[in-house]
């Protein structure tokens, strides 16, 4: 009787919706059209499913948050067990913010070519290694960093050099190297230790640039590349070291680390000193350790080595460590504003300077309500590697890794393969049945995998994502800023910042990921209501985004939904949502019941919400207006991580934050280093390592090291 009850219910609102919400027609007519979506979110009928058996309602007061509250602490220890018939559960399209205009000024983008249109066969490089880059690599023409840089590294001087993400300069560095050591009147030994030293701020990017070198080998094989990183065994190390590496990328950690205790790694023949991402590595705080290597190679090789330190970005601290480091190096910047952005010292002011990006990278934002963040997100996702005709390659940011482990169970459990099935292009559109033999067969999402990528994972298990998420044609990389930097994963069409940056600098290597070495790509940055003057700050450093509206984004839901295996009795086939608002609310509804009936997913979600707020505190100072945590709506924030209600352990050490924040806005949580360091952390006491401040890294460095 109660079922029958509540689908008449449910009929009648199924009835009143089928005429009242339709994306295309309903429009206020006084707005703007990237307005009419938010204006249609805020006014629209609920829809509310009736299996779910809840009141769905208002934000609510203070008196009903406290009973929300007590639901949710019901729920917490009732896993397993239905939702309890009385529970309320906020609308997802009302009491929504309004989308603020945005104005985002189209800007004039710095540009710079990638490609030269000269060969390697222009350098003075062993025939060896021309074919090796130009016949069995397939690089068949110099992109522009590398044909200034080379020539440069060949004649043995110091560079600074800063390209767009992409541009290939990873050879830049790596072909002088090799023309060098194998040109060597007298040839190497293996046993003669490292003659060149790659330092990089991840282990993947380890990986990525020892392979460079092993590829670049292949002619020249008694030069002998190694590797040292975080997460691999100490032991297996030192006796790769006692076999003899010639040339050793490592993360800073852990070569430190060896510095310290492996005796059998001595530094006496090292020629080049190689600091990739080199802002990076200040800004994690490894400044200690770098000068700690910087003093190792002083006190045990007879001549400095030749230094270069690159970036895609290169901040005032790398230009601090320059101007201590590198003995009258050469600045080679690539791109037409280069020689003006430069100071007459060769320093350049960070927040003035423009940024390159690559020109077939066409960037976009949304607008979404937090409320809407987790079917915004899933939308985009079925859009791109389900429905688009051919399923895409897509990186998707997060701020902490909690989040990530959390958005990466859910989405796979609730858009994963057991609730997929196949249609065909012509049966979507003619609205046929699926007996059909016509049409264009689509991938779901069951064949786009669902991968996580964060810094808090088994080194085997990064090592395994990293290397099958390159290898795959399509899927969906969740991760942290881990994957930020220099990952050159091939084929990537979309970045997704799911989470904004904050820096710019950080942006610029997160959309980096894509459209690399002249290949196209785009990227979608995703802003609350109360965010979206950070696409001014973007566009002062010559960022040019393009709007995406929300409610196009979201159409692919109804597809979604329409496509699930259909209940078989007539009466509940009434349920089939038949507008996007329903379909939106029907996948929440689903995500926040995965939440509600799975406690290991409660305890992920309640995780990766608190980290949110967390990381929401620890915006920098450029940005800290724009990233209020007292701007956020936890009820809203815990709808985005599929909570009913935020969790309560949490309310009261959050506003505490979201107070001190508002008093104080530049202290930082403790926690802070904690969670970015431990992203990158190579293994060793990075996260307890003490971040100095900008005027001790210079302090540090000018006191200890003296080369020059
Ligand atoms: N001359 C070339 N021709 C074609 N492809 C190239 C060339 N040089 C490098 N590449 C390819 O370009 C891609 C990007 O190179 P690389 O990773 O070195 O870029 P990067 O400038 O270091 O980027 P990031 O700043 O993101 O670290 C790689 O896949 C690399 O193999």
């Amino acid at each position: 009787m109660l079922l029958l009850n509540t689908m008449a219910e449910f009929s009648n609102i199924s009835l009143n919706l089928s005429t009242d919400v339709n994306v295309n027609d309903v429009r206020p007519r006084s707005r703007s059209n990237k307005n009419r979506a938010n204006k249609k979110f805020n006014h629209k009928e609920k829809f509310v499913p009736a299996h779910t058996k809840v009141e769905r309602r208002e934000e609510s007061s203070p008196k009903e948050d406290n009973r929300k509250r007590k639901l949710s602490d019901n729920a917490e220890i009732s896993h397993g067990k239905k939702p309890k018939s009385d529970m309320v559960i906020s609308s997802l399209f009302r009491k929504n913010p309004e989308i603020p205009e945005v104005l985002s000024s189209k800007v004039e983008t710095v540009s710079e070519n990638v490609f030269t249109g000269e060969t390697f066969k222009e350098l003075p490089l062993h025939p060896f290694l021309i074919s090796n880059l130009e016949e069995k690599q397939g690089f068949k023409q110099m992109t522009e960093v590398q044909k200034k840089a080379i020539p440069v590294l060949l004649k043995k001087k110091d560079a600074l050099i800063k390209s767009q993400t992409g541009s290939g300069k990873t050879l830049a560095y790596a072909v002088p190297i090799v023309q060098m050591l194998q040109s060597r009147k007298l040839k190497i030994k293996r046993d003669d230790g490292p003659y060149a030293l790659i330092i990089v701020p991840t282990r993947e990017l380890v990986l990525q640039s020892y392979d460079t070198f092993v590829k670049l080998l292949r002619t020249f094989i008694w030069i002998v590349p190694g590797c040292l990183m975080g997460g691999e065994k100490r032991k297996a190390e030192k006796s790769r070291l006692r076999k003899g590496v010639n040339i050793l990328v490592a993360t800073p950690g852990r070569l430190m680390d060896h510095i310290k205790f492996t005796s059998v790694l001595h530094l006496a023949r090292i020629q080049w000193l190689v600091i990739d991402e080199a802002d990076r590595l200040l800004e994690l705080g490894y400044e200690r350790d770098i000068a700690l290597i910087l003093n190792a190679l002083k006190s045990q090789c007879p001549d400095p080595p030749q230094t270069v330190l690159l970036s895609a970005t290169l901040t005032d601290g790398v230009e601090r460590l320059s101007s201590i480091t590198l003995d009258n190096p050469e600045h080679i910047c690539v791109g037409e504003l280069a020689d003006t952005l430069q100071q007459p010292n060769g320093s350049t002011d960070s927040s003035q300077e423009n940024f390159t990006l690559p020109s077939q990278l066409k960037q976009y934002f949304i607008v979404t309500p937090c409320k809407l963040r987790l079917v915004t997100l899933a939308a985009l996702m079925l859009w791109k590697c389900k429905y688009s005709g051919c399923s895409s390659k897509m990186i998707i940011f997060m701020s902490t890794q909690d989040s990530v482990h959390f958005h990466s169970k859910l989405l796979n459990q609730v858009l994963g393969p057991a609730h997929n099935i196949k249609r065909t292009l012509t049966q979507m559109a003619l609205g046929q049945d699926e007996s059909s033999e016509d049409g264009v067969e689509l991938k779901d999402m069951s064949e786009s995998t669902i991968y996580q990528l964060h810094g808090d994972m088994q080194q085997k298990d990064r090592t395994n994502t990293f290397n099958k998420f390159a290898k795959a044609t399509s899927g969906v990389l969740l991760c942290t800023d881990v994957a930020a930097r220099g990952l050159d994963l091939p084929h990537v069409d979309w970045i997704v910042q799911y989470t904004s940056p904050g820096a710019t600098v950080d942006y610029i290597h997160r959309v980096g990921r894509t459209a690399r070495a002249g290949t196209k790509g785009q990227s979608v940055l995703f802003l609350m209501p109360s965010e979206v003057t950070y696409i001014q700050e973007l566009n002062k450093h010559k960022i040019s985004l393009d709007q995406m509206d929300v409610s196009s984004v979201l159409e692919p839901l109804l597809l979604h939904v329409q496509d699930l295996p259909q209940p078989q009795d007539v009466t509940s086939k009434r349920q089939i949502p038949k507008t996007v608002e329903e379909a939106a609310t029907f996948l929440q509804d689903r995500f926040e019941e995965c939440v509600l009936n799975d406690k290991d997913m409660n305890i992920l979600a309640s995780k990766g919400f608190q980290s949110y707020i967390r990381a929401y505190a620890t915006y920098s100072k450029e940005v800290k207006n724009i990233f209020k945590v007292s701007d956020l709506h936890l009820g809203h924030v815990a709808k985005s991580f599929a909570l009913r209600v935020a969790p309560a352990m949490v309310h009261n050490a959050t506003a505490t934050l979201a107070l001190k924040h508002k008093k104080k806005t530049s202290n930082r949580p403790d926690n802070f280093r904690q969670v970015t360091l431990s992203e990158y952390s190579s293994g060793l006491q990075a996260a307890n390592c003490n971040v100095k401040t900008k005027p001790s890294i210079k302090r540090k460095f000018k006191t200890k090291l003296k080369w020059k």
